[in-house]
């Protein structure tokens, strides 16, 4: 025998040398859930460990992520029902929740990368990422709002816009509406292979978001595709995209590889809120280390090419790495 392959893996030091895969705290985006009032701290049922937050206690929360290493949150609201319609008339509001939010911590913490998810889902009375029109979303009067809350996001002083709608042609309507009102240095992370994922489940729990009726499948892609990824992303690029987002990650590594290859701008995966609970689910019953859980997952997503994760694991797993 003259090829001893073991002899890379003899010593935690030797495995440390020849390890291809550092995470780093700056790797990570933090999603937040923000909900009305104040000292208000709500756990989320389905994802044990994670809570929505008023404005006061997120931007507290803002401040010991930045503390960590973490420099970007993404921002999610959990908008009262009496504000929701078919217009997303609250998703433009500028004294939303969203835009008060991102005023918030950008005073708070002015060096943190805030981003922002631009959907109607969470405004909207049917659940749906966009303007119902019987049982259609309709495309391009969608694109007009979506580019609307993203410019009003961009004047409460958003970095990145995160949509995360899969409606046609939003990124070029976003990137134009922006330039137009001289925002050249607000970012577009755009999610653009999402699939219709039952892992959102918990996610839609944390915000009262869930469809009303029917499902995303005509908005968001088929899991059983993955060209379709490619199309989607390289549009998305052309259409000005600074980021591109594959999600849900871990049974997407494959797309997250072919979009890494294909493509020059940094990729973000979205570990969901369904992978968190999975994790949190079997940990909880003492069938998985969630420590280790972590550790692989997200060591996993940026081997397959992730330059950023959006991960409700983004504190643990920084306090992982500087144990
Ligand atoms: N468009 C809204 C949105 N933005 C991020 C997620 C999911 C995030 C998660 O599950 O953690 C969703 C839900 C959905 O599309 O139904
Ligand atoms: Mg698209």
């Amino acid at each position: 025998m003259i090829r001893r392959n073991r002899i890379m893996r003899v010593s935690p030091a030797i495995r440390a040398m020849v390890a291809e895969t550092i995470l780093r705290p700056s790797d990570f985006i933090a999603p937040l859930f923000v909900t009305e009032g104040e000292n208000v701290q709500e756990e989320i049922s389905s994802m044990p460990g994670y809570f929505r937050y008023s404005l006061d206690l997120t931007i507290r929360e803002a401040k010991e992520l930045w503390s960590l290493g973490i420099k970007s949150v993404l921002l999610f609201v959990k908008a009262p029902d009496s504000v929701k319609d078919n217009k997303g008339t609250e998703a433009v509001n500028p004294n939303g929740l969203m835009q008060r939010a991102i005023r918030g911590i950008k005073d708070a913490v002015p060096d943190m990368v805030v981003m922002t998810d631009v959907a109607l889902d969470p405004y909207s009375s049917y659940g749906h990422d966009g303007i119902v029109d019987g049982i259609e979303i309709v495309n391009d009067p969608t694109v007009e709002v979506l580019a609307r809350m993203s410019l009003s996001h961009a004047q409460a002083g958003a970095d990145f816009v995160a949509p995360s709608d899969m409606m046609d042609g939003r990124i070029l309507a976003i990137r134009n509406i922006l330039e137009q009102n001289g925002f050249d240095k607000t970012g577009i992370m755009a999610y653009s292979a999402k699939y219709a994922s039952c892992f959102y489940g918990p996610f839609r729990d944390a915000l009262d978001s869930a469809p009303g009726f029917g499902d995303k499948k005509t908005y968001q892609m088929d899991y059983a595709n993955s060209r379709e990824a490619i199309k989607e992303t390289l549009m998305d690029i052309e259409e000005g995209a600074d980021i591109v987002m594959v999600k849900p990650a871990m049974a997407y590594l494959d797309i997250m590889r072919i979009i890494k290859d294909r493509t020059t701008v940094p990729v973000s995966a979205y570990h969901v809120s369904g992978e968190y609970a999975m994790i949190k689910a079997a940990a909880a019953n003492g069938w998985l280390d969630e420590n280790k859980a972590i550790l692989e997952s997200m060591t996993s997503i940026k081997r397959a090419g992730a330059d950023l994760i959006a991960t409700y694991f983004a504190k643990d797993a920084v306090r992982l790495l500087n144990a």
